[in-house]
């Protein structure tokens, strides 16, 4: 039997509304609207699916106050998370938000109603105390703090949801269930007994002896699920994510483990966040939870100390672990011991034996330059779909952005790198050119300084594209404004790698050079807004490679920018 759902009955709002449900469309499309943030996506779904039970709804101001200052709903029932639904004074006023009315939520993807709320109260939330209640303390290196100050609105709606219909889904759909699903493929099955595995991480060798262990210890099957909404910022994205643990899932015995992923928004509050994950799993049947060392920890705060104690969140859930109702299994450290081959649990090593390791920190420098990751740390399997995401650099993409005066020599020096590059077979090569992104990209922009700006920004979103998809992307505008170059390069390089490359030709050179005698008819008023005669060139400080054509040849230029790259890994085997 499933384990019984937190305060007695599963709320799964899809079940209990379907018979009205061709009503409640019919309302939602002609009532007033809010279109949800990317959280409350989340935590909409696991209200209307039950996975939040009893919650049928946002916290109002009552439940809000008491689950803020007790860890309970206002009926008594333990809840550590505040489930707001936080919206703008615009947004109140614009949608006519107050008590007793109807208002539609919208999937933020695609504007289809999802639920309709019935207002019960609106009310602003004290963010400080609500930041150092539940998270510990009001510092904005927490990043449920931070989102609280930063992103969350003003006021919060309260009220209780009619479900439309659930989010839509285009990745691994069929790996994805809901409480009623899980419990009933856990009774097809035949499950009683279920251990449950959150994680926000790939998973290696280490996780798959850690979660048999405690399978073995308890008799019981085990449930992998991790989260797949919104996790730490900078974590590995859930795409990979799932890639690894459905090339893990196979390492089971038959019949152990199954993978269910959960379309959970993180918090990081640590032991908070600890309780709230061990209710959701209880909702979705589970009977045994592993709470880990620094359970969902958000790191360090601003003084560089962690936020919560390494036990703290596993104390907690023990506090309460009669209240939770489902039987908490702390997580097992376990270690490789080379002279075995085998993992043991790190408190039980014997004096003297040999153990190994490997950190994230290490596992990031051996995908990132390529080096070798140890068939005892992980399965060939797991580092390959590790491994295709993150391609050591010589196979990451890069932008070559080029920035000088008209005739200075740089479109020769793009075409001939272009050239060079291209006789490397690990990427395809794109030159954007002046020529072309003033007749494709840009045709109906003028030189004045806004149009310019835009020529800018619209060649360093394709470079970023390309740069994401992995090519070696060569842009050679003239750029001539240093804020419109720096905003480029903040745009590409969070796609991959980044080098301004000034090609520094004095202007009386580019003069000389200038075979089509621009320079000419901008001098005798032809053009206007000419670059270097009368339009500024803010000279780059902060190039990574200048070159002047009347010391160096082509070839010597384009040398040096292979000597660049090869300097960083980009060129050439790691
Ligand atoms: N007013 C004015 N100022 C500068 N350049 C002008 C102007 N009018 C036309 N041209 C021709 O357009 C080419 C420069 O376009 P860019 O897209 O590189 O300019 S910018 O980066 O947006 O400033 C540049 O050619 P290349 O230097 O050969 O690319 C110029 O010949």
């Amino acid at each position: 039997m499933a384990n019984t759902p937190h305060g007695g009955v599963l709320k799964d709002l899809y079940l209990r509304d379907a018979e009205k449900n061709e009503s409640l469309r019919a309302e939602a499309a002609a009532l007033p609207s809010v279109i949800l943030t990317d959280r409350q996506l989340c935590d909409l779904e696991l209200i209307l699916n039950g996975g939040f039970s009893p919650l049928e709804g946002f916290l109002n101001q009552k439940d809000y106050n008491s689950v803020v200052e007790n860890m309970r709903l206002a009926d008594g029932l333990l809840w550590t998370i505040p489930i707001t639904l936080d919206v703008s004074k615009e947004q109140i006023e614009e949608s006519k938000i107050e008590p007793s009315k109807r208002i539609a939520l919208l999937d933020p993807r695609d504007y289809e109603p999802l639920a309709i709320l019935t207002v019960e109260d609106v009310y602003k939330p004290d963010k400080s105390k609500e930041a150092k209640l539940v998270y510990g303390a009001d510092d904005s290196a927490h990043p449920a703090v931070s989102y609280l100050h930063h992103i969350a609105k003003e006021f919060n709606v309260g009220g209780s949801l009619e479900a439309v219909q659930s989010p839509s889904h285009y990745d691994y759909v069929s790996n994805r269930y809901t409480p009623t699903e899980l419990r009933a493929h856990f009774k097809k099955l035949q499950w009683t007994r279920v251990v449950a595995f959150q994680t926000r991480n790939p998973m290696h060798r280490a996780h798959r002896e850690l979660t048999v262990r405690a399978a073995r210890q308890r008799k019981a099957h085990l449930l992998i699920h991790p989260v797949v909404g919104l996790t730490k910022p900078g974590d590995i994205d859930h795409y990979t994510r799932v890639r690894v643990y459905k090339a893990l899932m196979p390492k089971y015995p038959n019949g152990m483990a199954e993978l269910s992923l959960l379309p959970l928004a993180m918090r990081m509050g640590g032991p908070r966040e600890a309780v709230w994950h061990a209710l959701i799993r209880k909702n979705h049947g589970v009977t045994h939870f592993i709470v880990g060392r620094d359970h969902a920890g958000p790191g360090k705060n601003s003084q560089g100390v962690d936020f919560y104690g390494p036990y703290e969140a596993q104390d907690l859930v023990e506090k309460y672990k009669s209240e939770i109702g489902i039987e908490i299994v702390p997580f097992q450290m376990v270690t490789y011991s080379p002279d075995t081959d085998e993992y043991i649990p790190a408190d039980e090593v014997p004096e003297g034996v040999k153990t190994l390791n490997i950190s994230g920190t290490e596992l990031r420098r051996r995908l990132k330059t390529g080096l070798p990751i140890p068939e005892w740390f992980s399965y060939p399997e797991v580092v390959s779909v590790l491994r295709q995401s993150h391609p050591p650099r010589n196979r990451q993409g890069f932008t070559v952005f080029f920035t000088g005066l008209h005739a200075s020599g740089k479109n020769a020096i793009a075409r001939a790198l272009q050239v060079s590059l291209n006789q490397e077979s690990t990427r395809s090569v794109s030159l954007l050119a002046s020529e072309n992104t003033r007749t494709e990209l840009s045709s109906e922009l003028g030189f004045s300084r806004s149009d310019r700006d835009t020529n800018i920004a619209r060649q360093a979103f394709v470079a970023s594209e390309l740069t994401r998809a992995g090519a070696a992307t060569i842009v050679a505008p003239i750029a001539p404004y240093a804020e419109a170059r720096d905003k480029a390069k903040k745009t590409i390089e969070k796609s991959g790698g980044f080098y301004l490359v000034y090609v520094a030709t004095p202007l009386e050179e580019c003069i000389k050079r200038d075979r089509d005698g621009i320079y000419e008819r901008a001098k005798r008023g032809e053009i206007k807004e000419f670059t270097g005669l009368d339009a500024p060139y803010e000279v780059p400080i902060n190039a990574d490679l200048t070159i002047d054509i009347t010391k160096q040849s082509v070839s010597q230029a384009v040398h040096e920018i292979i000597l660049l790259l090869e300097k960083d890994g980009y060129i050439g085997s790691a």
